[in-house]
């Protein structure tokens, strides 16, 4: 990321930072459901239109229809308060999503733990790289940054930012060397430096899909050269804001780095924020991460019943 803020920035609690983050999908489904049942009984008419308040969030067409079954529930011709609808369904959503809310643990039998960022330009990367880094210094890791995204300058020197600021080593070449070179050789360091995480960057130019491909898939064949138990985590950073693309980001990742866990950010600037929702409903992938602003404190932990209850504008 750019800007980095000061150390001594004002930072609004979790609980603020992830609901102001969540504005815009919270408000879109808050006033939706508020909106549908004021006034109205429970009915497969308002279930349905509930089913498309919740789609029209990217919650997904089978999770949506899902939740507004089980709100419908033994509640037929009754009245219901929007309230109580807002629960049910924060209820449901955390259903869905507790499973999959796991935070990404650096444990292996042998250092360093290796860990692969995937994901296309823009989606936050480099955001998440510099916020693992220093929580990995606040705990007194040893860390080596590798600067596998070789095709820009500016990654690389964005990288540097971050191993300046967390204290982590950073290895890089040129712009324009081999990917697979600068990952071999951040292995190499981080063995030699007896380093407990190595973090690599990789590039993501989707637009020339077999090219970033073959590129990713001769990462992993290099660094297992060296230890063929690694990557130990490959983390793809997703972009909220792109909504149902998200989902073929994930399948392509998937293909090419068998991807282990996921990161969301930018859930700040789209009202679609039940994408989250979805993907985890279709993948069952762990979500390590969520960013909900600019900032590197807006990039959190994923707890799964802050996020159902947030999104649908329900206090803490
Ligand atoms: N609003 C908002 N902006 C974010 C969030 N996460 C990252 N950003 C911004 O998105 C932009 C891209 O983030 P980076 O971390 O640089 O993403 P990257 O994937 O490394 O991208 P490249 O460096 O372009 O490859 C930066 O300007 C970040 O400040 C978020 O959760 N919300």
């Amino acid at each position: 990321m750019n800007d980095i803020p000061a150390d001594d920035a004002p930072r609004p609690g979790f609980w603020k930072r992830l609901t102001q983050g969540l504005t815009r999908t919270a408000s879109s489904l808050s006033t939706g459901i508020t909106d549908l049942f004021t006034k109205r009984k429970l009915d497969a008419g308002t279930l349905e239109d509930l089913e498309d308040i919740l789609i029209r969030a990217d919650l997904g067409v089978e999770t949506s229809a899902r939740i507004a079954e089980a709100v419908g529930k033994g509640r037929y011709e009754k009245d219901i308060d929007p309230e109580e609808v807002r629960s049910l369904v924060a209820a449901e959503i955390e259903a869905v999503l507790k499973p999959i809310a796991t935070p990404l643990v650096f444990t292996t039998d042998t250092k360093p733990f290796v860990l692969l960022m995937v994901g296309v330009n823009g989606s936050g990367k480099t955001t998440t790289i510099g916020k693992l880094a220093a929580t990995l210094r606040d705990e007194g890791k040893k860390v080596v940054l590798a600067a596998g995204d070789t095709f820009r300058a500016a990654a690389i020197e964005q990288l540097k930012v971050w191993a300046d600021r967390t204290g982590a080593t950073i290895v890089s070449r040129e712009p324009g060397a081999d990917a697979a070179g600068v990952a071999f050789d951040g292995l190499a360091k981080a063995r030699a430096d007896g380093a407990d995480v190595l973090i690599i960057d990789t590039a993501g130019r989707l637009q020339n899909r077999a090219e970033l491909m073959a590129e990713l898939e001769k990462v992993v064949r290099v660094i297992k050269k060296q230890d063929p138990a690694a990557p130990h985590a490959v983390v793809l950073t997703l972009d909220a804001t792109v909504g149902q693309n998200a989902l073929s980001q994930v399948e392509a990742f998937r293909r090419v780095a068998g991807v282990t866990g996921l990161v969301m950010t930018k859930l700040d600037g789209t009202a679609r924020g039940g994408i989250l929702v979805a993907i985890a409903a279709k993948h069952g992938l762990p979500v390590h991460l969520i960013g909900v602003g600019e900032g590197i404190d807006d990039l959190q932990p994923f707890a799964a019943r802050d996020f159902a209850r947030a999104i649908v504008g329900l206090d803490s």
